[in-house]
């Protein structure tokens, strides 16, 4: 096919343009694919993963399609999914019923407790994957908080003593990343010198430096049986919605604190958060793509409003485009096995 003759204009915006017409590099798959500027790949991923007490079969988590709370057992088969999938890191989330919750959350320090005996089964099926635990108190507590509750209001250093012991509980159980998820202030600081006390000097801190209190923790909060648990909000913790400099203040005192990778959370409405961040401090920096996200774009594929696989892979690619080393997604391995 010859190409018609040259319209008038041509010239005019070849002039305009100096000549570099932009749509040339994106022609083709095979010259998108050559300058694009970011990518995701499996090694960008971490899986969030729940478990739950018992045996059997997956349950799955009605407000999260495809999402499962899983026995021990089947976290340590998922483990090994995911270590098949290409994906370095799963994060464990358990969780618990009324009947094992109480007022100080003292099923947190456990050793034996649910979250301690998943490290413990997938370190010992999966040794070559990467275990991420949550420090915070709310899977535990009876009022659904992260932190203590006295008088109406969440007691700050009071908090931090118990945390630190429950990093301890978890390190102990082979976790390989604390990432304390509870915003009380001082409390990287303090993890970090109770882990390098007990000797565990290599295990890594992610801390959730930016983490603001939000809607899009609905269905996660239905995963671990928060939803009916949680009286009140997060407001006087979690950051409010209206801030970026204060971000910048979290991130930079979890930094000196000792955090070795920094999280933003959640992620695809706070991706100028992360950006700021990565341009601000250059350490790893993660994004929380929250179990609201996830449920937005499946709830959507779900009724055919949306291309699903196409939705979940640009979500993932904005998070790249934007300066993220890595993802907690829901999506991890389904995205992971479309990369393969
Ligand atoms: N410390 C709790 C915690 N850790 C991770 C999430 C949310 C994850 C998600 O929505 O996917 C939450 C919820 C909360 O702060 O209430
Ligand atoms: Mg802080």
């Amino acid at each position: 096919m010859s190409s018609p003759t040259p319209p008038r204009l041509s010239a005019a915006i070849d002039r305009a343009t100096g000549g570099t017409r932009l749509r040339r590099l994106r022609q083709s798959d095979w010259v998108r694919r050559l300058v694009r500027e970011s990518d995701v790949t499996p090694n960008d991923l971490i899986w969030p993963i729940f478990v739950r007490e018992g045996d059997g079969d997956p349950e799955p988590v009605a407000s999260m399609p495809g999402v499962f709370r899983r026995s021990v057992r089947g976290c340590a088969e998922a483990a090994s999914e995911a270590y098949d999938l290409g994906i370095p890191v799963v994060a464990l989330f358990p969780f618990t019923g009324p009947g094992q919750r109480d007022e100080r959350g003292s099923q947190a320090l456990d050793p034996d407790n649910l979250v301690c005996r998943a490290v413990r089964a997938i370190k010992a099926a999966v040794p070559d994957i990467g275990v991420l635990c949550d420090v915070a108190l709310d899977p535990y507590t009876s009022h659904g908080h992260d932190g203590l509750l006295h008088d109406g209001r969440i007691l700050n250093d009071e908090t931090v003593e118990i945390l630190c012991q429950q990093a301890l509980v978890q390190a102990e159980a082979g976790c390989d990343i604390l990432g304390p998820s509870d915003m009380m202030d001082g409390r990287i600081a303090c993890i970090r010198s109770a882990l390098d006390g007990a000797g565990f000097r290599d295990r890594m801190i992610m801390s959730y430096a930016a983490k603001y209190a939000s809607a899009f923790y609905g269905p996660f909060r239905d995963a671990v049986g928060s939803t009916g648990a949680l009286k009140g909000d997060k407001r006087t913790y979690q950051m409010d919605m209206g801030n970026t400099d204060e971000a910048l203040r979290e991130a930079r005192q979890d930094i000196l604190e000792g955090a070795d990778m920094i999280m933003v959370k959640p992620g695809m409405p706070y991706l100028d958060i992360l950006t700021r961040l990565v341009d601000e401090f250059a350490v790893p920096t993660f994004a929380y793509q929250t179990s609201g996200e996830y449920s937005l774009i499946m709830a959507a594929a779900q009724n055919g409003w949306i291309d699903g696989e196409r939705a979940m892979m640009e979500s993932l690619r904005s998070f790249k485009r934007a300066g993220a080393a890595g993802i907690l997604s829901y999506f991890a391995p389904s995205a992971a096995a479309l990369l393969r």
